[in-house]
């Protein structure tokens, strides 16, 4: 019998929507002396979808990487809740970063795993013990409030089928499903929907905007479809060669800056 003693499923911290999580500034990146973000200040706020848009190569995921500690920027801060994440290390570190979590386009579930066991495993950062050897020695209350998340994406009668047998847009809210099980505050999407058909695009972009909206998630997509980003998200970051082109509410994605951050040859321009 395990000792472990998980608090009631909960999916979100009582904290009023609109409040900033995470508050990036001046993140500078370069890879081989080439600079490819500069200068890139933004903020997340519980509550609401931003989406990252730009051409290819203006700097979204290394944005987001840079977020997770998955790249380590040249200059800039980071914070999380306030807490400025250079500043930390070791466990303090891997606590803060528990409440960030990731979804990518190649989704990363365990396929002969079932839907439940992965979800589960969004919870091992905070578990301890057998639990996180095997999904034999889940706690009984980690299964329920993994079954919870599977059911606030829509993906509880498949909570038993084998990841691998999921279709993507499945496969995708399970990995949605699991962020929540991290209990995540933030959550950071790159390219979540860039592998689906345009219908399932469309379904977990709405789940991801009622996550934000219902359970007070800050969310950030990296979206390649303005489109998808005019329907789902409230602001959004434009990004032309590692710089901020727009920020702001999506009212602001007309026709004019869509074709500016997707002009080529955008230096000569
Ligand atoms: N690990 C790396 N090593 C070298 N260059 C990199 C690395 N990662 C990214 N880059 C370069 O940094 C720039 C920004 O890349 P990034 O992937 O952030 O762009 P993006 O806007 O997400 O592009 P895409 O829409 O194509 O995914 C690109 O020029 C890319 O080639």
């Amino acid at each position: 019998m395990t000792t472990l003693h998980l608090p009631l499923p909960r999916l979100a911290e009582a904290t009023a929507p609109g409040e900033p999580i995470l508050e990036v500034e001046n993140l500078t990146k370069s890879f081989g002396g080439r600079t490819v973000l500069d200068g890139v200040d933004f903020t997340l706020a519980r509550g609401s979808v931003v989406a990252f848009l730009g051409a290819n190569g203006s700097g979204k995921s290394t944005t987001l990487k840079c977020v997770m500690g998955l790249e380590t920027p040249e200059a800039g801060s980071i914070r999380l809740a306030g807490i400025e994440l250079s500043a930390l290390r070791g466990t303090e570190l891997a606590r803060a970063r528990s409440s960030v979590a990731m979804v990518f386009q190649k989704i990363h579930l365990v396929p002969r795993r079932t839907a439940l066991e992965n979800v589960c495993a969004g919870a091992l950062g905070r578990l301890g013990g057998p639990a996180s050897i095997s999904p034999m020695f889940f706690p009984r209350e980690l299964k329920e409030e993994a079954m919870a998340a599977l059911a606030r994406v829509g993906m509880a009668d498949r909570a038993h089928e084998k990841a691998g047998r999921l279709s993507g847009g499945q496969a995708q809210r399970v990995a949605v499903a699991r962020a929540l099980c991290q209990r995540a505050s933030v959550l950071l999407a790159d390219e979540p929907v860039s592998a689906l058909d345009p219908r399932a695009a469309e379904e977990v972009m709405a789940l991801l905007a009622e996550l934000a909206h219902e359970e007070n998630l800050a969310v950030a997509a990296v979206l390649h479809q303005p489109d998808l980003a005019l329907r789902h998200a409230d602001t959004v970051i434009g990004l032309i060669d590692g710089r901020i082109e727009y920020s702001g509410h999506i009212s602001g994605l007309d026709a004019s800056m869509q074709a500016r951050l997707y002009t080529p040859n955008r230096a000569a321009a």
